[in-house]
């Protein structure tokens, strides 16, 4: 196997859902001579992924697809992952297979692959460190993963050459590997990634308890309500079975928030100017400093702000003048934070240099304030 040479082989993907189905874009990117042959519970996400081309065959079960497969990976909701495995475990695979996930917790995966690598079989933890609160092979991109952290929690006996060859047959993620060790892997990921997404749902609930009395708190909940709840509207199943894996470590830094609640609790109820003074800008530095420009704890998405009249087409105005010089945006949206003023339109960019293009396109044909934000 030659660095930087296309591989040819079969690869099998189970659950063809955001991650299995953008993992099946990447590989087949980057080695367009791969078979790859897709399995998913849900036979409408099967039909989808054939019809949208993201994989090249189905399987009707996973004995077929994993039968003369050189990668396996498995993108189900983690708890199903130890499912998945416990099959494999009884299916004789392909001598030199190599099997992965993209689960996000990695500790009990890791312990249930046991049986495989008991069988001679190679099984590499795996977590692809982006996503999005969308699911389904529908919202599945091949650039879903570039630049982020793909996290790798190979064991002390993994055998490198086979290591190199998952590296390679992921390499049209273009993300950046990084190995850890699974209980690191969970803790780090708790504090960064599934004890937020908990205080994303509990803000939001705390919001439906309010609503039942006043109405108008839906209307009002707008920029910041919406940038730290945006995540509340992930898969909740996946959520589910990620907060039972990861058990342990929630239910300590529950304690944590608790106490650290308490204190901010105790310096409001004192009145403690510099004290609270003292809490936000230290969380305001801690997050200035943050790598924002590349995928990670913080994703990267390249944000201009269109100061703009707030009347019906001018979304249609603006994303015309873009099309026009072919720049690319991922996503537009109204800010609603002032009543019947102007509103401000967030564009965002995958570059820097996309984002630097629409702002000198948008100054060249309108008169509309623009701003990066930074
Ligand atoms: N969404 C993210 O941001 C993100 C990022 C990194 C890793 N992950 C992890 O990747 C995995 C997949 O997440 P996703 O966002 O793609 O979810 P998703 O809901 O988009 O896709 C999961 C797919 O698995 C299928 N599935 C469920 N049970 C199955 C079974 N028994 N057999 C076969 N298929 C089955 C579902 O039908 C669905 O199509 C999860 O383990 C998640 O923790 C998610
Ligand atoms: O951006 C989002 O919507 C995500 O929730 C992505 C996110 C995260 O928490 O950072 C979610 C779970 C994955 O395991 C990895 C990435």
């Amino acid at each position: 196997m030659k660095a930087g040479v296309p591989l040819k082989g079969r690869v099998f993907i189970i659950g063809l859902g955001l991650i299995g189905g953008s993992l099946a874009l990447c590989i087949k990117a980057e080695h367009p001579k791969a078979k790859i042959i897709g399995y998913d519970i849900n036979k409408k996400q099967t039909r989808l992924a054939a019809m949208l081309g993201v994989v090249d065959e189905v399987a009707e079960e996973i004995e077929t697809g994993a039968a003369e497969a050189d990668l396996i990976l498995i993108a189900t909701p983690v708890k199903k992952i130890e499912t998945m495995i416990e099959q494999l475990c009884h299916l004789s695979l392909k001598q030199g297979v190599i099997i992965s996930d993209a689960g996000s917790t990695k500790v009990e995966i890791v312990k249930k692959a046991a049986c495989l690598r008991d069988k001679g079989y190679t099984f590499v933890g795996g977590h692809p460190m982006a996503g999005s609160h969308k699911s389904g092979v529908q919202a599945a991109k091949s650039i879903l993963f570039e630049n982020a952290f793909y996290l790798l929690t190979p064991e002390t006996d993994t055998d490198p050459e086979a290591l190199e060859s998952l590296k390679m047959w992921l390499k049209g993620t273009k993300a950046r590997f990084l190995q850890v060790h699974p209980a690191e892997h969970d803790y780090l990921t708790g504090v960064i990634s599934h004890f937020p997404h908990v205080i994303a749902a509990s803000l939001v609930h705390q919001a439906e308890r309010t609503s039942r009395t006043q109405s108008l708190v839906t209307r009002l909940a707008a920029g910041g309500f919406r940038d730290i709840t945006r995540i509340a509207s992930s898969s909740p199943h996946m959520w589910k079975d990620i907060s039972l894996h990861n058990k342990d470590v929630l239910l300590q830094l529950f304690t944590d928030w608790q106490e650290e609640m308490a204190r901010v609790a105790n310096m409001l109820r004192a009145e403690n100017e510099e004290a609270l003074l003292q809490y936000f800008s230290r969380a305001k530095q801690f997050r200035d400093e943050m790598p924002v420009k590349e995928k990670g704890a913080i994703p990267a998405f390249y944000d201009l702000f269109v100061d703009v009249p707030d009347y019906p087409g001018v979304i249609s105005e603006i994303t015309g003048y873009l099309a026009k010089e072919n720049i690319n945006l991922t996503n537009i949206r109204i800010r609603e934070t002032r009543e019947e003023v102007y509103g401000i339109l967030v564009i965002s960019f995958q570059t820097e240099e996309d984002r630097e293009r629409a702002e000198q396109c948008i100054r060249h044909y309108t008169n509309y304030e623009t701003s990066t934000g930074i």
